[in-house]
């Protein structure tokens, strides 16, 4: 059976990269991603806004919904401080056992807690299963359309506190609409866009920081 295009992406990182560099992790992948097979990684351009966001936030807890093959998972947690922790989640077990293989490889495994299912089932559970108080930090970048309930659901589980940062990536493309109209008329969020283009193209894109109000 023909290998998938996130198994040669992993497999270039484990024959590439330098085990236990999570940049080198990072790198190795835009630089297979722009020469030889396109694939949704936020990339290295919308990647430093994401860095510096999470630096600004510094956040002790991290949410991202969408895992895919691990690029931003490996991205925001080499950024995390001392006893800081990421909970990533995703559900298509092929991805989810690639980028626990690509997290591991980064030596970033014990920041980065993978947690396998749909965001909608996971979310309910994170304050009891998973010993969530409330989320310092969000990185949205799973199918566009879950934007705008995930973010209602994350509120209705009291997860966001006053000061809670939401990162969206793709909001210009493929575009999440129905989210940037949600945050910008909510009075509870106060919204930035920051314009860029989509990964290893140069296509228009941008990302959406929503800071929760209380
Ligand atoms: O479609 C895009 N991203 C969707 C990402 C989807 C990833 O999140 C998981 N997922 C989805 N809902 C989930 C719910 N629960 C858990 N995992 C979930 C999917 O199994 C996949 O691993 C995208 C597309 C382009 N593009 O140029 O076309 C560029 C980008 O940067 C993108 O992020
Ligand atoms: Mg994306």
């Amino acid at each position: 059976m023909n290998q998938s295009k996130e198994q040669r992406i992993l497999n270039f990182v484990l024959q590439n990269a330098v085990r236990g560099d999570p940049c080198s992790v990072v790198d190795t992948i835009d630089k297979y991603c722009s020469q030889k097979e396109w694939a949704m990684n936020v990339g290295n351009e919308k990647g430093l806004i994401l860095d510096k966001t999470v630096e600004e936030a510094n956040p002790s807890v991290a949410l991202e919904l969408g895992t895919y093959c691990g690029y931003s998972a490996v991205r925001i947690s080499r950024l995390l401080k001392a006893g800081a922790r990421l909970l990533t989640v995703e559900f298509n077990p092929e991805f989810a056992a690639i980028a626990k293989q690509m997290i591991e490889f980064a030596g970033v495994q014990d920041k980065v807690k993978l947690l396998e299912g749909p965001s909608e089932e996971i979310i309910p559970q994170l304050k009891k299963k998973y010993e969530v108080d409330t989320l310092d930090f969000v990185f949205l970048d799973h199918w566009k359309d879950r934007y705008t309930p995930d973010t209602i659901l994350l509120q209705e589980c009291n997860l966001l506190r006053k000061g809670s940062v939401l990162l969206a990536d793709n909001v210009i493309f493929p575009g999440a609409p129905d989210f940037l109209n949600y945050v910008r008329k909510s009075p509870h969020f106060q919204c930035t866009n920051y314009p860029s283009h989509l990964e290893y193209m140069q296509v228009e894109d941008a990302m959406e920081k929503a800071v929760f109000l209380g």
